[in-house]
């Protein structure tokens, strides 16, 4: 694994948004895999910031999302949908035919899940995954004890993550109990991903997914086995790690 220490929040969402920057610019017909969540936020921001001044052109590019909650309308304030057109894609020429997310309101989940896996190996599979992690561990909304060998499918959201993300919602009822999940098998035949992390309450976290046990219980120790992954954490987030700069 290729660790990119920063000193802040700030920084490792201005390297990351460099990084995809880079790729984007070399294969204009990419195929990028999006996350949610806060920690990305600053990513999207710099892309736009990027977009707007320097042009990179995003008219070829092909996006997939990890997830989306099961239930809400696309257009819920809530939904990864509009979380992705109002943080990066409504500001950016993206072609909207070319994102992808999982339809959390499909008549058929089971099938939607079929769906969306081959959508993305017809697409060719994806370049480069961004991927933020769970205090728990998940990495997209696969939580511990979902297996290695998953593809795309449905989950029921663990406490702690509808716990975490209440914050985003009314009340912690309103919060969605299940969601449609890129599996870890998906993830892991991306050919490059790019984790990012940021804050010491994911301290604990980051030195379990990269000195700890490769474990089901902890979804993320499964990057230990991807040949291509790359993190941007800033300093809190590697408070409990030692690394040469
Ligand atoms: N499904 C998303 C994950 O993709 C994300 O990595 C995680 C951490 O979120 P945050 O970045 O807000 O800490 O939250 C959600 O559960």
């Amino acid at each position: 694994m290729n660790i990119i220490e920063t000193a802040n929040y700030e920084e490792m969402s201005r390297k990351a948004a460099d990084y995809l920057v880079k790729l984007v610019s070399a294969k204009k017909d990419a195929v990028l895999g999006l996350a949610t969540g806060s920690t990305p936020h600053g990513l999207y921001s710099e892309m736009v910031e990027d977009h707007k001044m320097n042009g990179t052109s995003y008219e070829q590019i092909r996006t997939v999302n990890l997830d989306e909650y099961i239930g809400l309308p696309s257009t819920d304030p809530n939904s990864y949908h509009t979380f992705m057109r109002k943080r990066l894609f409504d500001w950016i020429d993206i072609k909207s035919e070319n994102t992808h997310i999982p339809n959390g309101q499909a008549g058929s989940l089971e099938k939607e899940c079929l769906r969306y896996e081959q959508m993305i190996e017809n697409l060719g599979g994806i370049d480069l995954q961004v991927l933020g992690i769970g205090h728990n561990g998940h990495i997209g909304f696969n939580e511990p004890g979902t297996s290695f060998n998953s593809s795309t499918h449905v989950v029921e959201l663990a406490e702690s993550t509808k716990k975490a993300n209440s914050r985003f919602f009314a009340s912690l009822d309103e919060v969605p109990t299940q969601a449609i999940t890129m599996g870890i098998k998906t993830i892991m035949k991306s050919k490059e991903i790019l984790l990012l992390v940021s804050g010491s309450s994911k301290a604990e976290t980051l030195q379990k997914l990269i000195h700890g046990p490769f474990t089901e219980d902890f979804p993320a120790s499964i990057l230990q086995r991807h040949p291509n992954v790359t993190i941007i954490a800033d300093q809190d987030a590697l408070s409990l790690l030692r690394i040469n700069k």
